[in-house]
């Protein structure tokens, strides 16, 4: 049976309104695709506190989480995905892409040129609307 992964997202908004998208490297799973950054959810943490610890680790930078936004659950070909995209401030430093290709900033009704990883399209999709 495939396993299902809990993973947390950073919906990030600038002073511009503008939100944080992250290019996934050719070396990571789902390959060269858009997504929030973020991670699988580890065991005894809340949602908020490991999209927090995630960010640190990926971004190096601090957010607080403020909000559950959305969440999606998509069938990979390897892994069921249960995704959670949380609203987060960023409260010190500048986000990096330390692990991922490119980090650029869009507005929301600009969001759907960029090609999303499959799970993240509806929760894009609800972006847009709001
Ligand atoms: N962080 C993040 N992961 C996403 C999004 N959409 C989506 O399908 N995913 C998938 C990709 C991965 O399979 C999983 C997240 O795990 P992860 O980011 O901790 O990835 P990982 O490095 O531990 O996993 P892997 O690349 O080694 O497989 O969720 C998203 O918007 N953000």
């Amino acid at each position: 049976m495939k396993k299902t992964i809990k993973v947390v997202a950073a919906i990030i908004e600038n002073e511009n309104n503008e939100i944080l998208c992250a290019l996934r490297s050719p070396d990571m799973s789902i390959p060269n695709q858009w997504e929030f950054p973020g991670g699988k959810v580890e065991e005894g943490e809340t949602l908020f506190e490991a999209i927090e610890r995630e960010i640190q680790e990926e971004l190096s930078c601090t957010v607080k989480a403020v909000d559950e936004f959305d969440e999606n659950t998509h069938e990979y070909e390897k892994v069921i995905v249960n995704l959670i995209g949380i609203k987060c401030k960023l409260v010190e430093g500048t986000p990096v892409a330390r692990e991922h290709s490119k980090l650029v900033y869009l507005k929301k009704e600009n969001l759907n040129s960029l090609v999303w990883a499959p799970a993240d399209v509806p929760i894009v999709e609800n972006l847009i609307k709001k």
